[in-house]
């Protein structure tokens, strides 16, 4: 099916899904009618050839299957009611981080359709990550709807239990935060091991690339592509024995996904 779709909220992450959509086909630019309260974001998708409005006046009389609700968790229960008039026939799909569909259904009736989703920054180029859990009052029409948007925009895992969400958002939603902090450290390094900034970027930002490229590409496990590129008692082997050292790097990123996976459970409270 091809839908009519609402989405609220275009900042950061609204945008670049949006922007995927579109580049795909997947969805019509006359089909789309953002509301942004920020005029210079609101014109920003509007020269995607969306129909944009600032608030959602005269809402009830939009017809939609799909409302995207791309707002900040803190936010959202004050902005919800007023698309209350468009529930249950249209689903309703959050990327909102924390926030239960159990609070779409207090707000807009325990009937509403309601898919969470969490998406990730590189869905701006098509490169992105979405896990999705949708509650059983959505229709495989919509479903396949989401399907066919979600996929415009990377690759799409579907989860079994809605609590996964939390690790979802620890591991791939903050997660391009994580790789470009990395490109930033390993530049930094590299300005200090003796390259100018211009070369150090690029070497740091390539590295990432082709390594995560290949990781997918080749088939192989990370595990043996890294020993691929360790000679014994080599170069790479003398930095390991620093990341890899009773598991330095392994306990951080524990830590780190664990405070996400927490963080995004407060969210919710
Ligand atoms: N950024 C990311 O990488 C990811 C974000 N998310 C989730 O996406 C959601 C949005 O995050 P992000 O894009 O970073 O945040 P942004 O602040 O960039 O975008 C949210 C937008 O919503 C607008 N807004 C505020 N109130 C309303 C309203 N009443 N109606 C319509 N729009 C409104 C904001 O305008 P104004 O600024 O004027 O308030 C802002 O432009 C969050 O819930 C987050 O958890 C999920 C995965 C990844
Ligand atoms: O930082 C956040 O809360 C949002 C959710 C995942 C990525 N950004």
């Amino acid at each position: 099916m091809a839908g009519k779709v609402i989405l609220v909220g275009c900042g950061n992450m609204g945008f670049d899904m949006l922007k995927g959509w579109l580049a795909s086909g997947a969805v019509q630019p006359a089909d789309v009618l953002v509301i942004e309260p920020n005029e210079t974001l609101r014109n920003r998708a509007g020269e995607q050839g969306v129909r944009t409005s600032a608030a959602p006046d005269g809402i009830a009389g939009e017809s939609a299957d799909l409302v995207i609700i791309a707002v900040k968790p803190q936010v959202l229960r004050d902005v919800l009611p007023a698309y209350k008039p468009l529930a249950p026939k249209a689903a309703f799909l959050s990327i909102a981080a924390g926030i239960a569909i159990s609070t779409f259904s207090e707000i807009l009736g325990s009937d509403t359709p309601v898919i969470r989703c969490m998406p990730n920054t590189p869905a701006a180029i098509g490169k992105g990550m979405m896990g999705i859990y949708a509650n059983e009052l959505v229709s495989a029409d919509i479903l396949a709807f989401v399907n066919t948007l979600l996929s415009a925009s990377g690759e799409v895992v579907v989860l079994d239990d809605e609590g996964q969400i939390d690790a979802v958002t620890a591991v791939s939603g903050s997660g391009p935060a994580y790789v470009f902090h990395f490109i930033e450290c390993l530049e930094a390094a590299a300005v200090k091991a003796g390259l100018s900034e211009k070369a150090a970027r690029l070497l740091a930002m390539q590295t990432v690339y082709g390594a995560a490229n290949l990781a997918k590409e080749s088939g192989e496990e990370p595990g043996r592509l890294r020993e691929q590129v360790t000679s014994p008692n080599g170069t790479t082997a003398a930095a390991l024995a620093v990341l890899m050292g009773e598991n330095r790097l392994g306990n951080l990123v524990d830590e780190a996904v664990d405070a996400a996976r927490r963080r995004s459970i407060e969210l919710g409270k």
